[in-house]
C-alpha cells in the first residue's frame, strides 16, 4: 500500500492507513495515526484498466486513457488501439484484448465484462491472484457466465490460452468486478474551462483503494485529476480526508452520492455491494417518517446507472429521480437532521465532494475546499476547526 504527501522528497512517510479486519465489514483501512484534514491517506495505481465500451477506443489511449493527441501512434498488432505517446505505446495494452479487438468490433455491442474479461485473463499470473484476493458477494448468473466463458473461448487462440483458464475462474474475476472497479471519467469541465460531456472512458481496479469501506458520511473522498497534463500518471488516484481523523480510527469514502435519499442509497449498496448500510446516518434517517414501512427499499428505476463513488461518483448528474434525493420533510427539522453541518461543509453544488487542499508546508491545514467533481477550489467558511 502506497501513501504519500505531494512534492515530498527522500525517504517515504510511513502509510497513514494499515488494513484490519471488523467484524461484519471484513477488510477496512484504519488510521495509523492521526490524519489531518486533506492530507493524502492513500495514493494508488491500477492493477488493471479497461475500456468502459469499444467506442471509446478512438477518443482515448489505450494505456493511459488521456484524451488523445490529433495524432495519435496506432497498435502495430491490432490496428484498433491507439496511444497518446511512446511510452504509451510501448507499454502497449492487455495481449488479449489486443489479439480479440479486430474480431469485437464486428459486434459492436460486446459488453464490458468481455472487455474486463480478457483483460484480467492478460495479467501475470501473480496479479491476477491479487484481482483473486478481493471481495466479491455476487452470486452472478449461471448463463452470464456460461456467455461470456463461450466467447471468450472463441476470441483466445490456442497458443494464448491462459494458464488456469476454465469456467470457474471466469466465474471468479467476474465476481470481483462490480464490487471493486471504480470509474475513470470525462473530467467535469474541459481544459478551455468548457463543460465536457460527463461520461466513464475506463474501469479499473485498485488493490489498496478497495480495502475503503463505505460511509454515508465519509471522513475521505477521492479524487483523480484526469487529462491534467501537470500530472505524469494520469490513472492514479489519491484520497484525501475531509477532516481530522484519529489514530485507529476506519477510514471510509461514499460508494454513493451523498445527495441520494436514504432507501435508494439502500438499495444501490444491497444491489451493487451486498450489504445493508447501518452508518450513523442510517439509523437516523430509517427513523424518518418516509423511510417508515415494509415497502420494498428503492424508487429509482435508472439506478443501473448511477456506479458512484467506488465507479466514479458522477454520472447522470441532473438526471437524478425526485424521489430518491435527500429532501427534509416538513415534520423534519435540524434536531433530527445532525449531519446537516455535513452538508454545508463538505457537499459542492454539484453534487461532488469538498475536501480541504493537502495541508501547507509545516502542516498547517489549508483553508481552501477542492470538489472532487467539478474541481471548484474555494474558501472553507467553516475554518479548520477539525471536527466532522
Ligand atoms: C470494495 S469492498 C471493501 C473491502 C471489503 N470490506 C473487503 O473485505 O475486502 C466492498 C465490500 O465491503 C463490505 N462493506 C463496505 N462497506 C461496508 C459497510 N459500511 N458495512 C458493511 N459492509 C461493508 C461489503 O461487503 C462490500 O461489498
Amino acid at each position: 500500500m502506497s501513501s504519500s504527501q505531494p512534492n515530498q522528497t527522500g525517504p517515504a512517510p510511513p502509510p497513514l492507513v494499515r488494513p484490519v479486519e471488523i467484524p461484519g465489514r471484513g477488510r477496512a483501512l484504519i488510521a495509523s495515526g492521526p490524519i489531518k484534514p486533506g492530507q493524502i491517506v492513500l495514493t494508488d495505481s491500477p492493477l488493471l484498466l479497461y475500456p468502459s465500451s469499444l467506442s471509446s477506443l478512438p477518443s482515448f489511449c489505450s494505456r493511459c486513457f488521456r484524451l488523445l493527441p490529433s495524432q495519435p501512434l496506432p497498435c502495430s498488432t491490432c490496428h484498433v488501439a491507439r496511444f497518446c505517446s511512446v511510452r504509451c505505446l510501448s507499454h502497449s495494452h492487455p495481449p488479449l484484448l489486443c489479439h480479440a479487438l479486430p474480431s469485437l468490433l464486428s459486434v459492436p455491442s460486446s459488453s464490458p465484462d468481455l472487455l474486463f474479461l480478457l483483460s484480467a485473463y492478460s495479467l501475470p499470473s501473480s496479479s491476477l491472484l491479487q484481482l483473486h484476493s478481493l471481495h466479491s458477494h455476487l452470486n452472478l448468473p449461471n448463463e452470464l457466465i456460461q456467455t461470456l466463458h463461450s466467447q471468450l473461448c472463441s476470441l483466445i487462440p490456442p497458443n494464448l490460452i491462459p494458464v488456469n483458464f476454465n469456467y470457474e475462474t471466469t466465474a471468479s474475476i467476474l465476481s470481483k468486478e462490480k464490487v471493486n472497479s471504480f470509474c475513470l471519467m470525462n473530467p467535469r469541465s474541459g481544459t478551455n474551462g468548457d463543460v465536457e460531456e460527463i461520461g466513464v472512458r475506463a474501469y479499473g481496479i485498485y488493490l489498496s483503494a478497495s480495502l475503503f469501506n463505505h460511509d454515508c458520511l465519509p471522513n475521505a473522498c477521492r479524487f483523480d485529476y484526469v487529462d491534467d497534463p501537470n500530472r505524469e500518471n494520469n490513472t492514479e488516484f489519491t484520497f484525501r480526508a475531509l477532516h481530522e481523523i484519529a489514530e485507529g480510527s476506519e477510514v471510509c469514502i461514499s460508494y454513493v452520492r451523498a445527495t441520494r435519499g436514504f432507501r435508494q442509497r439502500q438499495r444501490m449498496l444491497m444491489e451493487d455491494y451486498g450489504f445493508r448500510c447501518e452508518c450513523d446516518r442510517c439509523k437516523i434517517e430509517s427513523q424518518w417518517k418516509e423511510n417508515q414501512g415494509d415497502e420494498e427499499i428503492g424508487g429509482d428505476e435508472n439506478g443501473e446507472e448511477e456506479m458512484e463513488e467506488m465507479e466514479g461518483e458522477g454520472e447522470g448528474e441532473g438526471e437524478e429521480d425526485e424521489e430518491g434525493q435527500m429532501e427534509m420533510t416538513e415534520e423534519e427539522d435540524d434536531a433530527d437532521f445532525p449531519h446537516q453541518y455535513f452538508f454545508l461543509r463538505y457537499v459542492c453544488e454539484c453534487g461532488g465532494t469538498l475536501a480541504p487542499l493537502p495541508p501547507l508546508h509545516g502542516g498547517a491545514s489549508s483553508d481552501l475546499m477542492e470538489c472532487n467533481m467539478c474541481g471548484t477550489v474555494k474558501k472553507d467558511e467553516f475554518g479548520n476547526s477539525g471536527g466532522a
